[in-house]
């Protein structure tokens, strides 16, 4: 259950990258406190994260991204905006401002480097194939790509970590879930939400009408290691209706808790209903000098890393009492509520 929380929990994951390995102490006080936070605000902030980039770096990899010319982007479009294309779960996904004006968002998805071995017995028939290998630029045009690769294999490597803290902390043994890493489809997903002239710009108060570039909603997987610039906009749920900021925390990642583990969990763990105001316009030049990652000069960048299994992954609750429910199914059935994947046929 939510609980009415007023501001998001942060929790040091710094054993987790201890060169001598975290002692049992630490692990065992971190799966507590990590259940903690999953069974109350569903939401944390992560900080002394092992990973070999900082913010900077990450957000220079995406604004990479970005900045090709939308032509190039084009050309990595998921089959659903052009249909002479064959990926159609991985690439380059345009704003969509007729769809959805609450919804802006321009995004880039990348999924595991390495090739899925098993066929989904889930949707054959689909017309997505959650397995489909990555698409990249030609040539030298996205230098990053080797960097988003290494980034894509440390934040599953964390994500896995996490995961067997929640086993334990669920009375598992730490690899519980292992099944659960078999043919990963784990998503990395590169953001970027437009400046709105109409918006009120950072995180206004829960009083005032929003106005959105990413609409409420939970996340389908296991968990989600978000990079957030320092834009602001970013706001989770609490168990009285009231939009609690998340603000910038420097080299933090936000994590939270999606619909998969809150069933895996037996309901213990919460899929916390999140949104994000759009970024408004910045109001001078001057505004950007003082920003230093020059987030506002480009609306706000954002990095979700959505932890995922297998499509075929059988998921059910540690308790033991309910049906289950394919992975590949689970979410297939999320993806049509997704704007990003609206299609016209
Ligand atoms: O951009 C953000 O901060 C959050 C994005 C998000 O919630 C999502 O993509 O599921
Ligand atoms: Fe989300």
């Amino acid at each position: 259950m939510t609980t009415t929380f007023s501001s998001l929990p942060v929790v040091d994951v710094g054993p987790l990258g201890s060169p001598a390995g975290a002692s049992e102490a630490e692990l065992t006080a971190l799966s507590k406190r990590l259940y903690d936070v999953f069974a109350t605000t569903g939401f944390a902030y992560l900080v002394n994260v092992p990973l070999s980039y900082n913010h900077e770096e990450v957000f220079a990899m995406s604004k990479e991204f970005f900045s090709m010319p939308q032509e190039e982007k084009m050309k990595l479009a998921k089959r659903s905006f052009r249909r002479d294309h064959t990926n159609t779960y991985r690439g380059y996904f345009p704003t969509q401002p007729e769809l959805a004006s609450d919804n802006l968002k321009e995004g880039f998805e990348m999924g595991p480097a390495k090739p899925i071995r098993t066929k989904s017995i889930v949707s054959p028939s689909s017309k997505f194939d959650l397995a489909e290998p990555n698409v990249w630029p030609d040539g030298d045009k996205l230098p990053a790509r080797p960097r988003l690769e290494t980034l894509y294999i440390e934040l599953q490597a964390l994500a896995s970590k996490l995961l067997s803290l929640l086993a334990v902390s669920l009375g598992k043994p730490t690899d519980y879930f292992a099944p659960y890493l078999e043919d990963s489809l784990s998503t990395l997903r590169l953001l970027h939400y437009p400046s709105v002239a109409s918006a009120a710009s950072g995180s206004g108060s829960a009083t005032s009408e929003a106005k959105l570039s990413c609409t409420p909603h939970t996340d389908s997987g296991i968990l989600t290691l978000l990079h957030q610039d320092s834009t602001g906009g970013l706001e989770v749920r609490n168990s009285s209706g009231e939009w609690v900021p998340a603000p910038y925390i420097p080299e933090s990642l936000v994590v939270n808790i999606g619909d998969l583990m809150a069933k895996v969990s037996g309901g213990r763990f919460v899929a916390t209903m999140h949104r994000v105001r759009a970024p408004g316009l910045r109001p001078s030049a001057a505004a950007m000098d003082g920003q230093q990652d020059g987030s506002q000069a480009i609306g706000r960048i954002s990095v979700p890393f959505f932890f995922e299994p297998g499509e075929n992954c059988l998921v059910r609750s540690v308790d033991g009492d309910e049906g289950f429910v394919l992975y590949g199914e689970h979410v297939r059935a999320k993806m049509k509520t997704w704007v990003e994947f609206q299609d016209d046929n």
